[in-house]
């Protein structure tokens, strides 16, 4: 089976970006690209990191507009052949619709239903009543129903939605090694509680890109896999 740890390189400066990547290439089975890293260094960042680690790239763009600037957005980043984007559940039907239909045919859409940032509180602050569970259910439904590949999710969600669509493909960020210190995540737990219960791919940022040693750090999670 392939490595499912997608390294996080949510990293400001390219070459320590690239640096990092390269370290641990080995032992993660692709590399994410966000907003920090996109915003400064775009599609050239991207290729260069792509054509030095040679590892598939997820693309966390987390779009979220009107579904005609939605859907240009993704036929611009076709050419970077990404195997994974994001856009935000909260979008709508016709939004995730037109991303879907504009992304390219090897690239994977998937929505991200409730930032595994936030809990109960901050989601009745947005107005939401209910649990977290509930309202990531409901999202991963409008997301299968758009004809979306899976969603992105918390480990504490994802045997549930994995249980009502079978064949869906579910990214899992919030990860935490044991004894690993949470930060700025609510909805946490360990990779392999995330793998056990059907995640497709584990993003890990942190506990990898600032350990002491990040190599040794991604052969520990591997190791537990
Ligand atoms: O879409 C994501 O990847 C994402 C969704 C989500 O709900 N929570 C979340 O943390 N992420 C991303 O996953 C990564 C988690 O990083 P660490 O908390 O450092 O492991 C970051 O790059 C986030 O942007």
């Amino acid at each position: 089976m392939s490595n499912p740890v997608y390294l996080a390189l949510d990293l400001p400066q390219l070459d320590a970006a690239r640096d990092l990547a390269m370290k641990v290439r080995a032992h993660v089975g692709g590399l994410k690209l966000g907003l920090e890293f996109f915003c400064a260094h775009g599609h050239h960042g991207v290729l260069d990191i792509a054509h030095a680690a040679k590892l598939p790239i997820f693309l966390d763009l987390k779009l979220h507009d009107i579904p005609n600037t939605v859907a240009s957005a993704m036929q611009a980043i076709n050419t970077l052949e990404p195997a994974i984007v994001t856009v935000h559940a909260s979008g709508g039907r016709a939004m995730m619709e037109d991303a879907k239909a504009a992304a390219g045919e090897n690239t994977r859409v998937v929505a991200v239903t409730m930032l595994t940032s936030l809990d109960e509180r901050d989601l009745a602050r947005t107005g939401i009543e209910g649990s977290p569970h509930d309202h990531v259910l409901r999202l991963a439904d409008l997301a299968h129903d758009a004809g979306l590949d899976g969603i992105v999710c918390s480990g504490q969600e994802v045997g549930a939605v994995h249980k009502q669509w079978k064949d869906g493909f579910f990214v899992v960020p919030g990860l935490r090694p044991a004894g690993a210190a949470a930060g700025d995540q609510k909805r946490t737990v360990t990779p392999r509680s995330a793998r056990d219960d059907g995640a497709s791919v584990l993003v890990i940022g942190r506990p990898i890109s600032r350990a002491e040693d990040p190599l040794a750090a991604a052969r520990a999670i591997e190791a537990t896999l």
